[in-house]
This record gives C-alpha cells, sequence and structure tokens, in this order.
C-alpha cells in the first residue's frame, strides 16, 4: 500500500539504519572500540545526498527498503534522507561548500537535481520519507545577509528551496526545513523574522500538505532538554531546543502555518559541552551521542528526536591550507586535526562514544 500519513510521519514507522554509516563504524571504530561500538552503526541516522552523484545510492537505499518491508519488516521501514546541494551552499562558512554555483548555472542544476530525487520519491510511494530540506540555508537568511556570499544567495535560496517543497510534495513525504538551533534564530532579536521568513515560504508554495514543519540542530550540540542554562546561552532564554520550538511554534501559527518540528540529539548527549562560544560550530570538543531516534517525544510540538549528523563524520578540515578551510574549525574548543567535513573523524566518533547518555553497553 502507500506509506501516505495523516498527523505525525514518524508514527506506524520504524526508522532505516543505512549500511553506509553502519560500515563507517564497523570499520573504523571497531578495531578501536570493540564489538560494542557496532550498536551505534546500528542507531538509524540520516543520509545526506550532499552531491548529485549520491542520488543513485538513494535509489539503491529505496529498493532495499522495500525489500525489508516486503519481507515482513513490522512496522515498516521509513527511509532518511537529507536534501542538500543548493548552489552557493553553506553561504557564511567555508566548511562544507558544495558542487554547484549561482555563477555557472547553480539553479538549473540544483533543479535537475530535485527532479532526480522527485522521480525516485514517485517510484516509491510505498515508503514514508521524512525529509530534511537543506541545513544551514534559511537559517543564513536571517542572520547573514550582511555576508556577501549569502546576501547573493538570496534569491536563489528562495527560488531553489520553493522548486524543492513543491516537487517533492507527495502523500508519502514529510518535509521538514532546516531552521538552525536555539542558539542560532533562538535568540530573541531573531526569533520574529525567522517566523515571518519560513511562514511566508510556507504561504508562497501554496501551503502544500507535504511540508511538515522545521528541523532544529542540525550538525549542533544543544540539548532537547536541560536542567540549567549553559553559562554559554547566556542572554538567550530559549537555552535548549525545547525552549526555542516552544516559543518558535506559536509564532509560526500566527503567521498562519502550524508547523512540527524534529530536533537532531545525535550529537546531544553531554551538557555542557566543551564550547567556550555558543557559535562554535565546528568539531566541538565535549560532546556524546544523545537521545535515541524516537517518535516517542513527550512533546505535541516535536514529531521524533532524530540523528540527522552522523557523528563521526568531520563538520569541517583544520587544515589552514585548504580550500574549504573555516576558522572555526581550528578556534580552541574544535577538536584537531580534522579532516574534510562529511569525512570519517575517528578521534571525534571517539569522543562522541564515551560521552554517549544514555551509554553505549
Ligand atoms: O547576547 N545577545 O543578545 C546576542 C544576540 C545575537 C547574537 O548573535 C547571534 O549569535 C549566534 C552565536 O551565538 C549566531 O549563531 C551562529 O550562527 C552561525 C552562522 O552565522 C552558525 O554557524 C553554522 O553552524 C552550522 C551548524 O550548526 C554549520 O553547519 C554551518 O556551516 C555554520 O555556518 C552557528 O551554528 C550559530 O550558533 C547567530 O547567527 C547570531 O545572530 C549573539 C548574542
Ligand atoms: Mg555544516
Amino acid at each position: 500500500g502507500t506509506a501516505s500519513y495523516s498527523g505525525n510521519p514518524y508514527s506506524g514507522v520504524a526508522m532505516w539504519a543505512n549500511p553506509y554509516y553502519a560500515s563507517e563504524v564497523s570499520a573504523y571504530a571497531v578495531p578501536t572500540l570493540g564489538a560494542v561500538a557496532n550498536q551505534v552503526g546500528k542507531v538509524p541516522s540520516y543520509m545526506w545526498l550532499d552531491t548529485r552523484s549520491k542520488v543513485p545510492l538513494m535509489a539503491d537505499y529505496l529498493a532495499q527498503i522495500r525489500k525489508e518491508n516486503q519481507a515482513g519488516a513490522s512496522p515498516p521501514k521509513a527511509g532518511l534522507f537529507v536534501v542538500y546541494d543548493l548552489p552557493d551552499r553553506d553561504c557564511a562558512a567555508a566548511a562544507s561548500n558544495g558542487e554547484f554555483s549561482i555563477a555557472d548555472g547553480g539553479v538549473a542544476k540544483y533543479k535537475e537535481y530535485i527532479d532526480a530525487i522527485a522521480e525516485l520519491v514517485e517510484a516509491y510511494p510505498d515508503i514514508r520519507l521524512p525529509l530534511v530540506i537543506e541545513p544551514d540555508s534559511l537559517a543564513n537568511m536571517v542572520t547573514n545577509t550582511n555576508v556577501a556570499k549569502c546576501a547573493g544567495a538570496k534569491d536563489a535560496y528562495h527560488e531553489c528551496t520553493l522548486y524543492a517543497i513543491k516537487k517533492l510534495n507527495k502523500p508519502n513525504v514529510a518535509m521538514y526545513l532546516d531552521a538552525g538551533h536555539a542558539g542560532w534564530l533562538g535568540w530573541p532579536a531573531n526569533l520574529t523574522p525567522a517566523a515571518q521568513m519560513y511562514a511566508q515560504l510556507y504561504k508562497d508554495a501554496g501551503s502544500p500538505a507535504a511540508l511538515r514543519g522545521l528541523a532544529t540542530n542540525i550538525a549542533n550540540y544543544n540539548a532537547w532538554s536541560v536542567s540549567s542554562p549553559p553559562s554559554y546561552t547566556q542572554g538567550n532564554a530559549n537555552y535548549d531546543e525545547k525552549h526555542y520550538i516552544e516559543a518558535f511554534q506559536p509564532l509560526l501559527k500566527a503567521q498562519g502555518w502550524d508547523a512540527h518540528f524534529i530536533t537532531d540529539t545525535g550529537r546531544s548527549g553531554k551538557q555542557p559541552t566543551g564550547q567556550k562560544e555558543w557559535g562554535d560550530w565546528c568539531n566541538a570538543l565535549g560532546t556524546g551521542f544523545g537521545l535515541r531516534p524516537s517518535a516517542d517525544t513527550g512533546s505535541s510540538i516535536l514529531d521524533a528526536f532524530v540523528w540527522v549528523k552522523p557523528g563521526g563524520e568531520g563538520d569541517g578540515t583544520s587544515d589552514t591550507t585548504a580550500a574549504r578551510y573555516d576558522f572555526h574549525c581550528g578556534l580552541e574548543d574544535s577538536m584537531k586535526p580534522a579532516p574534510e567535513a562529511g569525512t570519517w573523524f575517528e578521534a571525534y566518533f571517539e569522543q562522541l562514544f564515551k560521552n554517549a547518555n544514555p551509554p553505549f553497553q
């Protein structure tokens, strides 16, 4: 049957753990940490479609999920994917810059990338697909239009995001637009403009049924809920993701969007973290694997805890001579030496594993 749904898209399905992350864990972590580390590879995390060449891998994974579901998986498995290939991507940073540039036909190339993903979505109406849409993009439009590359990307980000939302608006899909985190858009000064921008986009897209809400804390380290505010959150009453989304949701609703949320808990298990500044986002010291993915959140507006950034894959290289070197990855509270964004960072995995809460045992 079809994987159509109403309400929480994570209800009635199990999240599928992709074999790529599991293979990284078994290849690189198990030799040092022992077989216990394999438990981490079994935790369902999101697969990032960070290049056009990754789309065929999504096709393989969907075929595998269908096979497991047809073999009787109960509850049926849902596929977890991040759409992440905007032209002039990651416009306020250097570490995760992508393959497409606006100056080099990037908008057209992005639309073809979305078309390829939409084709797969339509070929697999039987698989539930809660998708994360474009980490760091729209959040930068709220706080970083003073950065030339972000100012120059504003129109393209909006055009491309609208295109993606409309093309991927299918009954088996739920889309969550990236919305930074408590330490980014959660600041009082940022929250209202953020609500205006996201709600406007929802309306501009024609209030699509599959646009379920916002994803927060992607590739960041904030607690879902912490009893006392970490020192670096000083000045912001929204010091964890629960405060952030509970402050954000009424503003979005008032603007016409009854949005729901998902929050990345993949690297939020240790609080406070070793960050010196809240904005120090690159390979932060003193972090741990956090709450396991689940739709059982205890919150009526949080659909699920999810692991979106696969813990152990780096945030950015610490090699100052590299093209994608970003100074945030050279800070005192960033783990060094660090490999390129998205590549395996064994020492970082071991930090997350040691600090895991709940622990792996
Ligand atoms: O005291 N006050 O009243 C007050 C008021 C306002 C203040 O200003 C706020 O300060 C915040 C920092 O505290 C800033 O938040 C940081 O913004 C960066 C982008 O510019 C984000 O970086 C991204 O992080 C992603 C992973 O999350 C990476 O994947 C991505 O590559 C990377 O680019 C950081 O997370 C995020 O923490 C806000 O913009 C800024 O408005 C500050 C104080
Ligand atoms: Mg990043």
